[in-house]
């Protein structure tokens, strides 16, 4: 599956109830070529109460056949609540629920179409993991041989292989994991929901997990919503990303676009590191933050407004010291250093600016170019922030 790197966004209306909130826009929910698909599950303009406390509001999510969606976001924001009302196992305050073009949106989860993995394997430990696999489709009165041939056609699936008597306490958490998906799509159903599946397992078993959930859901094709907190494992898997913040949906975007062009402070800064300068705008294409005057790119902010400057740690350029003199450079900006931290493949290192502004900035650089520099703290740099790589905000509190 692929999309156009730029997407052109289509938006959905916003509802009445979420007019009257200035910060909740319309949200992106298609991209590319796909806008003209027919969605194989559609989530409209979902609220979620409990209680007083609003834990959804003006959900609106398009998911297209085949696709992997990633619901990412902080501790709280509601995507597990999210992924649950789309199983059926919570109930939504109002909104619909349309899947393969039915509404499933009342009906409970035995009579809905998907498979679901949780964090917690969620095994029976007194059944062997062909049994545990087995289970549904025992009870969905499969004949007895055609179940084997099943179970031994999963277990091949998620690499299990040989592994079907043994018990989950025999299996690593990782081993177990994959019994669960296994039993998630033992039924073949139409959609694949996962509960931070990796979230329980050790780093190295996690990465690799990942890369096998992602081959294997693009093997199967099966139309995939993954909710994750954390932002690496979404920018590895998802096909498109939906970025979440205290129960509302942020962002959606493909992984690329997110982390490229984020539309709010607020993602720009839970999707990877960003480094923000508070300023004023002293013209169309110019912020001035202190005693600095940094080119930008153009910008619809009235002169004066405040506004924050974004860039990425890894645009931000450390220059010769000669270069310090190079007035046909743009942004070239004395700093100190302040932090070294090697992160093996190279460091990042973090930068007092000289002037009245003192910002702390954030630079990562390769190991070859880092070694180049005396990277001693106190040491006088150059950087330099690239005005194509800087975008420009509204000044309001960052949230992460
Ligand atoms: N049954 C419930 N009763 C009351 N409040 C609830 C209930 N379930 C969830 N909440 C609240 O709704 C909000 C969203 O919860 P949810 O579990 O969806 O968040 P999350 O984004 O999945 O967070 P986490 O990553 O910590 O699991 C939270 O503030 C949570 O406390």
């Amino acid at each position: 599956m692929t999309y156009s790197p730029d997407p052109p966004a289509t938006a959905r209306p916003v509802s009445s109830a979420s007019s009257s909130a200035s910060v909740r826009m319309p949200v992106a929910h298609t991209e590319g070529d796909r806008a003209l698909e027919t969605p194989y599950l559609q989530i409209e303009n979902v609220h979620k109460r409990f209680g007083s406390f609003v834990a959804l509001r003006d959900i609106y999510l398009d998911v297209y056949p085949g696709e992997f969606v990633c619901l990412l976001g902080p501790s709280g924001c509601g995507k597990t609540t999210l992924l649950r009302i789309i199983a059926g196992l919570e109930q939504q305050t109002s909104g619909r629920v349309i899947q393969a073009g039915r509404d499933v949106s009342s009906l409970p989860p035995a009579k809905r179409d998907f498979g679901i993995v949780f964090q917690s394997y969620a095994l029976f430990p007194n059944l062997t993991a062909a049994q545990n696999i087995a289970y549904g489709l025992q009870n969905a009165k499969m004949p007895k041989a055609q179940i084997d041939a099943r179970v031994a056609e999963l277990l091949e699936t998620v690499g299990l292989a040989g592994f079907g008597a043994k018990y989950p306490a025999q299996l690593s958490g990782g081993q177990q994991q994959r019994v669960a998906l296994a039993r998630a799509l033992a039924l073949s159903p139409g959609l694949l929901l996962l509960d931070e599946p990796l979230s329980a397992l050790d780093a190295q078993v996690r990465v690799r997990l990942r890369t096998e959930i992602a081959q294997l859901q693009k093997r199967l094709g099966i139309t995939t919503i993954m909710v994750t907190h954390d932002q690496a494992e979404a920018l590895a898997m998802a096909d498109r990303a939906v970025v979440m913040d205290k129960g509302y949906i942020a962002q959606v975007g493909t992984p690329h676009s997110i982390y490229q062009r984020p539309t709010t402070p607020f993602v720009a800064n839970f999707i990877g590191v960003m480094n923000f300068l508070r300023g004023v705008v002293a013209s169309s294409g110019q912020v001035r933050c202190g005693n600095l005057l940094l080119d930008a790119p153009r910008n619809e902010f009235d002169m004066n407004t405040p506004v924050q400057i974004a860039i990425r740690p890894e645009n931000v350029k450390i220059l010769p010291q000669q270069d310090a003199f190079d007035s046909s450079l743009p942004n070239v900006i004395a700093a100190e250093l302040e932090e070294v931290e090697f992160l093996g493949s190279g460091y990042r290192i973090g930068m007092r600016l000289e002037g009245d502004a003192k910002d702390l900035i954030t630079s990562e650089l390769p190991a070859d170019a880092a070694e180049l520099l005396d990277l001693q703290v106190g040491a006088a740099l150059v950087a330099q922030l690239p005005p194509d790589c800087i975008q420009v905000f509204a000044q309001e509190p960052v949230r992460a």
